[in-house]
């Protein structure tokens, strides 16, 4: 049974999926109800009102999955969920429309100054000529970060006529040219706009991006407007320019503390605000509930999420095609962890016919997560392998080749240690499974699973029967045994398979014998 916490407001009916679902265990707490309880889930699920930091994930023991319902994942240690191997998914398309559409109907709310007016209205009074607003008809908008929500509403402004701007460091001429928009540098959009709107998440770059200094470029009697987070535009910068009525008006919809209490943004009548009304539609909760809770069944049942933040987006089939290879690579890492008992520098995999098609970074995670698993005492997976590789300063690449050596597909990896290199070399064979076919230089034929030991020897007659009678006086059954060398009378190694664990006590007694060199038990 999976034990799944919902901590936030989240869409009952957008949660069916995990409702109905005979293998999970739902619960809707929030984090500080279920201190207790805090180590026994599997998956969290969030909007924006739980932080998730450090100090709670290390509570958490058990997660494996946390879940923001909705875009922005700047409320989520995303750097200290992928050290502790925990994906991080979002769901970035169901709220896209409601977003816009927000941000539109408070730009023309604010050049039309509908919520004073109204206040008003409501006060008894009737005073048009306070109210006298300006069209957006010909107007130029600047949109600061052009991705979904602001590609949308450039549409919109569009269908009211205006020209629209853009700055975004990411986007290509060729896209800005096809959506029709007029990509500009930061300095030039702010010149040139009369309406700027930021659509950026909120990163270490991106903070304060709109300040003193960038708003001095804009010109007199701009509007401003945020409905992205709080932060992207400085809000003491903003202030001090409505104040000296540089700034015409603004319209929030984010603030940099949420709610917000003595923020100086709301003492001005010319800024509107909404209490983060974005997403806030009933279509935008239910299709990001939906999407969150399909990705988060899916993950915990051991399939691909549709949207992740610290792990490489694969798709059904693609996952399919490439998991004989995933365990295959696990495999092949934890032979190569234990046959080469010291510290690495350099890992490299070769990557040969059909699996060089596929999605490879992914299959090197898990070679990479399968080699780790041996060496360090924490949980290493797909999501946290390399980030652990880089923190012990080990490098890593891929490589494709032609060189199948007549088979399908080749896997072969070269691990680079202080004083020796050390290779494997793997294949997966449709209906037999996966096979190791050579181990440092070695040609052998062996299944990867259970116990093992990897013994080399020199080549000399009376070795292999020694062996297996040493066993047998031991009472131990030896399941498999497969040898290789590479010339008559060299070294030459075998690999045996176990139904059970081998002590260290008979690994001792066998390398009595003067023609062992070394041996080595592996256990998969
Ligand atoms: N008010 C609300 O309720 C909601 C707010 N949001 C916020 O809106 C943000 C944008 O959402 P989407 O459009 O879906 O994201 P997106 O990822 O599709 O677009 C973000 C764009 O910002 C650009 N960008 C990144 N760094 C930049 C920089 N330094 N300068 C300029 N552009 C930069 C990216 O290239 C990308 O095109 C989210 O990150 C979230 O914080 C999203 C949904 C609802
Ligand atoms: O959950 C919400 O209503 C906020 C949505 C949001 O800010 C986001 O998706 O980034």
């Amino acid at each position: 049974m999976y034990e799944v916490l919902v901590a936030d407001s989240i869409s009952n009916e957008g949660l069916a999926p995990l409702l109905e679902a005979s293998n999970v265990n739902l619960t809707r707490k929030k984090v500080t109800e279920v201190e207790d309880l805090l180590h026994t889930y599997d998956a969290l699920l969030v909007r924006s009102a739980t932080t998730v930091t450090e100090d709670l994930l290390d509570k958490m023991k058990n997660l494996k999955i946390v879940a923001r319902a909705g875009v922005g994942v700047d409320n989520i240690d995303i750097e200290a969920s992928t050290k502790r191997g925990v994906v991080v998914i979002n769901a970035p398309n169901g709220n896209t429309i409601s977003t816009a559409e927000h941000t539109f109907a408070m730009m023309a709310s604010l050049v039309r100054h509908i919520p004073q007016g109204n206040i008003s209205v409501k006060s008894r009074e009737w005073n048009r000529s306070a109210f006298v607003g300006t069209e957006l008809n010909r107007k130029h908008l600047g949109i600061v970060g052009f991705g979904r929500i602001g590609s949308e509403l450039a549409k919109r402004a569009k269908a009211f006529n205006m020209t629209v701007h853009v700055y975004d460091p990411f986007l290509t001429t060729s896209r800005a040219e096809k959506l029709g928009v007029d990509l500009l540098s930061l300095d030039d959009l702010l010149a040139v706009a009369d309406i700027i709107t930021v659509h950026t998440p909120l990163t270490k770059d991106t903070k304060g991006l709109l300040n003193r200094e960038t708003l001095a470029k804009t010109k007199k009697g701009v509007y401003l407007l945020n409905c992205a987070r709080g932060g992207i535009i400085d809000e003491e910068a903003l202030a001090h320019y409505l104040e000296i009525g540089h700034v015409q008006g603004a319209a929030i919809d984010v603030f940099e503390v949420e709610p917000p209490t003595d923020n100086p943004l709301l003492n001005f009548d010319q800024v509107i605000t909404t209490p983060h009304l974005g997403a806030s539609t009933k279509e935008a909760q239910l299709n990001v509930a939906e999407d969150v809770a399909y990705d988060v069944l899916r993950f915990l049942e051991g399939n691909p999420v549709s949207s992740s933040i610290n792990l490489p987006t694969l798709s059904k089939d693609v996952f399919e095609k490439i998991q004989p290879f995933t365990s295959l690579t696990k495999q092949l890492g934890a032979v190569l962890s234990q046959c080469m008992k010291e510290p690495v520098q350099d890992i490299s995999v070769t990557y040969a016919g059909t699996v060089a098609d596929l999605e490879t970074t992914y299959i090197t995670r898990s070679l990479l997560s399968g080699f780790l698993t041996h060496r360090i005492d924490r949980s290493v997976n797909e999501v946290n392998a390399s980030m652990i590789a880089k923190e012990r300063g080990i490098t890593f690449g891929e490589k494709i080749s032609d060189n199948t050596q007549g088979y399908a597909n080749i896997i072969e990896v070269v691990v680079k240690g202080e004083s020796r290199t050390f290779s494997i070399t793997g294949t997966y064979i449709k209906d037999y499974g996966p096979r190791v076919i050579n181990i440092d230089s070695f040609d052998i034929d062996f299944y990867p699973e259970g116990h093992l030991l990897y013994i080399r020897h020199t080549d000399q007659p009376g070795v292999i029967g020694n062996v297996g009678k040493a066993l047998g006086d031991l009472d131990i059954n030896i399941a498999t045994m497969q040898v290789g060398r590479k010339q008559k009378g060299g070294e030459a190694i075998m690999m045996l398979t176990f139904d059970r664990l081998i002590e260290d006590a008979t690994i001792e007694s066998l390398k009595q014998a003067s023609e062992i060199v070394t041996i080595q038990r592996i256990e998969l």
